[in-house]
């Protein structure tokens, strides 16, 4: 059975179709400048060489439209007809409290998605584009959201809840949700599996830095807290986003600069962080790029970067009484081995040990970082949230297929 996953953003649309029989993905791809000028797609089939098309795809329904004409291109294609794609996952920003596990798609799951716009407005909205665009496109075929928030359900509430008049958590649901959940629950997987120990007994702090960027204390293979919050805005300083900061710099800097409040969001969510600080971009291989050319501002930005992850861990720590692995994971923590190093450089008081040579090493596989005496662990594990969407898609078809032939 074939299962395409969609992860649709704001102007791109990533995707991977599964043949669920052996997990295999039989192509995969991205549409990116949708509604601008100059789209992109970028379609691979199996590690052969992409195929890069450029065309006008004004929405994503269009978007949609181009990457199922590619799935069943006759010299790049992989599928012989259309009707062949038996499912579509969904990755969902939010799920609020609504929602602690995957869902089959109706009309009131689609109206909480809606309801959440306002808590996740880089993303909710984007990928309510994608599922209507699913539907456009393929209206007979059941469609599954599987929500970032779910994993972090098991938090305590002295994890989740802030410290504000509780009525704002009664009324509004203001409390904590944490984000990238999915591929902390592929992670803390693969990593038990990797240290050959059971998940239940392991103190994990696994941190998904990708361009938004998080961690994570998973106790005993539950999220126990988390540094994204309400929104994916709290946290750690990210390629475009502030992360953590004095909530009174809002109203101070909305009155000083008479900033409206859509202004002074997009000023935290879309102007701060690495690119901020660097003054160069947002992407943190050309921060480092011209860091190690000498420019000031980008070595400040690198070093701010790597200063939270390391407050975050020693919190975590502290958190869980003890830590027994660190793990590093999405875009950045996979490959960047120079702010893996920068990192665990301040946490040596924990008996961390980095093998220089481990963590040059280039590879997609799951490895040790640190010595074989180090106290604690440092790993980096590939995350796999597309897998976990398509698996749990696969399973809730299976499982209900009455509901799937009329979920939508
Ligand atoms: N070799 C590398 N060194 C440093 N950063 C990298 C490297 N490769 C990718 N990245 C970073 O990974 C980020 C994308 O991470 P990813 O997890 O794919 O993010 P998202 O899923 O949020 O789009 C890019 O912004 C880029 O900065
Ligand atoms: C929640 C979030 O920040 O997602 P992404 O990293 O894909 O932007
Ligand atoms: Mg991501």
């Amino acid at each position: 059975m074939n299962v395409l996953v969609i992860n649709a953003g704001s102007s791109s649309l990533k995707y991977q179709l599964y043949d669920m029989t052996t997990e295999n993905v039989l192509a995969k791809g991205r549409v990116e400048r949708i509604g601008m000028d100059s789209s992109i797609l970028t379609h691979e089939v199996d590690r052969q060489p992409e195929v890069r098309e450029v065309s006008e795809i004004l929405d994503h329904t269009t978007a949609i439209k181009k990457v199922l004409d590619m799935l069943t291109h006759r010299k790049f294609g992989v599928l012989g007809s259309i009707q062949d794609i038996k499912a579509v996952g969904h990755r969902v920003v939010h799920g609020g409290e609504s929602f602690s596990e995957s869902v089959l798609i109706d009309q009131s799951v689609k109206l909480e998605i809606r309801k959440l716009f306002d808590l996740a407005p880089l993303h909710n909205p984007a990928h309510m584009m994608g599922i209507s665009a699913v539907e456009d496109n393929l209206p007979d075929v059941p469609q599954a959201v599987v929500f970032d928030t779910a994993f972090h359900q098991t938090m305590p509430p002295s994890s989740y809840l802030y410290a504000i008049p509780t009525v704002l958590y009664r009324k509004h649901k203001i409390r904590r949700y944490g984000f990238h959940g999915t591929s902390y629950d592929y992670v803390s997987k693969r990593s038990a599996e990797f240290l050959g120990r059971s998940l239940s007994e392991l103190k994990l702090v696994i941190c998904h830095i990708g361009n938004g960027a998080s961690c994570a204390a998973i106790l005993n293979g539950k999220s126990f807290d988390t540094s994204m919050g309400m929104t994916p805005l709290e946290g750690l300083m990210m390629g475009t986003r502030s992360g953590d900061l004095d909530p009174a710099i809002v109203p101070f800097t909305i009155n000083k600069e008479d900033l409206t409040l859509n202004e002074a969001n997009s000023m935290l969510n879309k102007h701060s962080g690495l690119l901020a600080i660097s003054g160069i971009s947002s992407d943190m291989r050309e921060v480092v790029e011209a860091m190690n050319e000498g420019n000031a501002n980008a070595k400040l930005a690198f070093e701010m970067y790597a200063y939270r992850i390391r407050k975050y861990i020693g919190a975590y720590a502290a958190a869980m009484n003890g830590l027994d692995a660190i793990v590093f994971t999405a875009g950045v923590g996979e490959n960047s081995d120079v702010l893996r190093k920068e990192v665990c450089k301040g946490l040596t008081f924990l008996g961390i040990r980095l093998e220089e040579a481990r963590n040059a090493i280039r590879s997609s596989e799951s490895r040790r970082i640190t010595t074989d005496d180090s106290q604690v662990s440092v790993l980096v594990v590939p995350t796999n949230e597309e897998l976990l969407i398509a698996r749990d898609t696969y399973r809730l078809v299976i499982e209900q297929p009455e509901a799937a032939s009329i979920s939508q």
